[in-house]
């Protein structure tokens, strides 16, 4: 076997060895994902990796997610790549915690966003198949082990507000119906089960409260969250 499914093995041994417990935290915009993260980052010896924004605004000079949020039919398909490639490694990164905890994953990157892209008609289906027979190829030969998804189930008008607040340069032109796409998909996939495999049990924390709230709601879920064993 060659030396890349040899590190394939050594971390998938590691992680089954040292019981490593990875949590993707997954939810619309603006949900309050690194609110979350930031919250059992700074209560807890954990590992958070965050989402690559920055890989995605900063691709040899191309603001690739500002460049989609404008022209979604030509650059569509070229974040989707680059963000498939980007949660994979952050997927196989090395684990420096019992605890993982991941913004977001490669499904959702999948199963959300180039679904979306897909049904409002803004991807090619030739693009579309590529791309899907690259995430099968992906997560039949590559192993992505969860352990449990915390899904931050906001309303789109919650989300649309917050964003309107945290106003992020190329999140401004997002409308109110994009958001109400993107839940609607999160739903499907999360609670109704109706659209695609999840890769784990999905714990469900409803996240339209204001902050010190959403703080206990945290707390009280930290023992099923942070449950350190490999299930
Ligand atoms: N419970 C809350 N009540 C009010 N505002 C909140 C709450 N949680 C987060 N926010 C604010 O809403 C904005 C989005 O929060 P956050 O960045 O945590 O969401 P996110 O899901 O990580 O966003 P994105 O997916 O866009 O990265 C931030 O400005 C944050 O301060
Ligand atoms: N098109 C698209 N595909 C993805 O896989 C994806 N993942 C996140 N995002 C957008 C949401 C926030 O604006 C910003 C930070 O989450 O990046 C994505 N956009």
């Amino acid at each position: 076997i060659d030396s890349s499914q040899r590190r394939r093995r050594a971390l998938y041994l590691c992680n089954l060895y040292f019981s490593i417990r990875i949590i993707c935290v997954e939810g619309n915009i603006a949900s309050g994902k690194t609110t979350c993260l930031d919250y059992f980052s700074n209560t807890s010896n954990i590992q958070v990796l965050t989402e690559p924004e920055q890989l995605w605004r900063t691709l040899e000079g191309l603001k690739l997610l500002h460049l989609m949020y404008q022209d979604p039919q030509r650059w569509g398909i070229s974040l989707q790549t680059y963000i498939q490639l980007t949660m994979l490694d952050k997927h196989l990164s090395a684990t420096t915690a019992p605890v993982t905890m991941m913004e977001r994953s490669i499904f959702s990157a999948k199963h959300i966003f180039v679904e979306n892209l897909y049904r409002s008609g803004k991807m090619l289906e030739v693009d579309y198949i590529i791309l899907n027979e690259w995430f099968d190829w992906i997560t039949t030969n590559v192993s992505l082990p969860v352990n449990l998804i915390v899904y931050l189930q906001t309303s789109p008008q919650t989300c649309y507000e917050r964003l309107k607040q945290r106003c992020r340069e190329e999140e401004m032109v997002i409308p109110l119906e994009y958001l109400e796409f993107i839940h609607q998909l999160h739903e499907d996939w999360l609670i109704k089960g109706t659209s695609a495999p999840v890769p784990a049990p999905v714990l469900v924390i409803p996240a339209d409260y204001d902050l010190q709230k959403m703080l206990h709601k945290y707390e009280e879920h930290r023992e099923k969250i942070l449950a350190a064993t490999n299930s």
